[in-house]
């Protein structure tokens, strides 16, 4: 079937017995990323003022090539690329249908990487986790890679297992899941870029329950991995009163008990990204170039506004996990916030979850800032 999106018409494979992704036909289509490819959209043409030199795009896991046709009618010099035959003809005729230039190739993307690159950009959409690809786009990517990761439970430590092998790194199942899952994705992707030498450093990341999305600028060069490296640390955090402290550093020092109120039930995350996830001018920059002829212009403005504002704390509280433990009803967002600042604390919303709230302030703090003598 066609659908339209961002201006263009596509064909995808119609999705089977009403699901949201589609894979009828046997290529992969998912109508709920459509705010995913809004917001690449619009990074791309963000980026083009911040490195104008950027002229190639690799959609590395194409499927329908919706991405890739996005990209092209950007002016993106594309390559789609995908192992199953049917996406690579897809993908072909989409290009080909609005009339667009570039190539789509049956290629394992590794491999393409290693014998056709570099390339400026590269965007890695994969089923579930990135891993896999990491390596090739870091060593063979020029300026930018963009990666989604959809395993979010491996990610946040909730499957624990899962998350040690896969992203080298120990993530917990805290109150906290979108902040640990795109730390310990950004970690595993700065950490293998430092591999070849290179610092990747997010200038855009957002999350969402079903995925992770975050866009890594690179510069090569030893010294300037080595400064990126700096961003990684661990997080301690305690389960009984949510006292939590981010150290940087490749080894965590163990914490036996937590400072604040003696329990040993206190877990350790890391190695996680602790650096910034976005710079707030360019997340306003890419908010300038959405447009309304993308289907989630409002959703993303919307988004990009919040990722803008958003506090750098590597992790948020949920206000309503905070009430509870103090045994009072909750008041509005807005409103607590103000109140934290009114105090003289940092604080922000986040944009994954109207409930969570980013502060510089420690639990007691917050409970002083907001209860003040009514919580005695
Ligand atoms: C989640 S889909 C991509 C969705 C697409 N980017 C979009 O926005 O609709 C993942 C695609 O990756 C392809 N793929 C899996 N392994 C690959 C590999 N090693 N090299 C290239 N493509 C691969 C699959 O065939 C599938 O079409």
């Amino acid at each position: 079937m066609d659908i339209e999106e961002g201006g263009l018409t596509v064909s995808v494979p119609e999705a089977r017995d009403g699901a949201s992704e589609g894979t009828g036909g046997g290529v992969f289509f998912n109508p709920t990323q459509e705010l995913n490819r809004d917001v690449t959209v619009a990074t791309l043409r963000a980026y083009r003022d911040r490195e104008p030199r950027a002229a190639s795009y690799l959609d590395a896991m194409a499927a329908s090539g919706i991405r890739g046709v996005r990209a092209a009618a950007e002016g993106y010099d594309v390559t789609c690329a995908d192992v199953d035959d049917e996406a690579v003809k897809l993908a072909a005729a989409n290009l080909d249908a609005n009339g667009l230039d570039g190539e789509a190739v049956h290629r394992d993307v590794n491999a393409l990487l290693y014998d056709e690159g570099p390339f400026d950009v590269v965007d890695l959409d994969p089923y579930g986790t990135p891993i896999p690809f990491a390596d090739a786009a870091f060593a063979n990517g020029r300026n930018l890679v963009c990666v989604t990761a959809t395993d979010t439970a491996p990610l946040c430590g909730a499957h624990l297992n899962s998350g040690i092998r896969k992203y080298g790194a120990v993530p917990r199942n805290t109150d906290y899941h979108p902040e640990m899952g795109l730390r310990t994705l950004i970690s595993a992707l700065v950490r293998t870029a430092a591999r070849y030498d290179k610092a990747a450093t997010p200038i855009l990341s957002h999350v969402s329950r079903h995925y992770a999305r975050t866009y890594l600028e690179l510069e090569s060069g030893a010294r300037a991995a080595d400064d990126c490296l700096d961003g990684v640390g661990h997080v301690d955090h305690c389960e009984d009163c949510l006292w939590r402290a981010a150290t940087r550093g490749h080894i965590a020092d163990p914490v036996d008990a937590c400072p604040e109120c003696g329990s040993d039930r206190v877990l350790t995350a890391g190695p996680i990204w602790l650096g910034p996830v976005a710079e707030p001018d360019f997340a306003r920059a890419v908010r300038r170039e959405v447009t309304d002829d993308m289907g989630e212009a409002k959703r993303a403005r919307k988004l990009l506004g919040t990722v803008a504002r958003e506090l750098d704390t590597p992790t948020h509280y949920d206000q309503h996990r905070l009430y509870k433990e103090w045994g009072e009803p909750a008041i509005g967002m807005d409103e607590f916030v103000e109140r934290l600042r009114g105090a003289g604390h940092e604080a922000s919303r986040a944009h994954y979850r109207g409930t969570a709230v980013k502060s510089t302030a420690s639990v007691p703090e917050m409970r002083e800032a907001v209860l003040g003598g009514d919580g005695d």
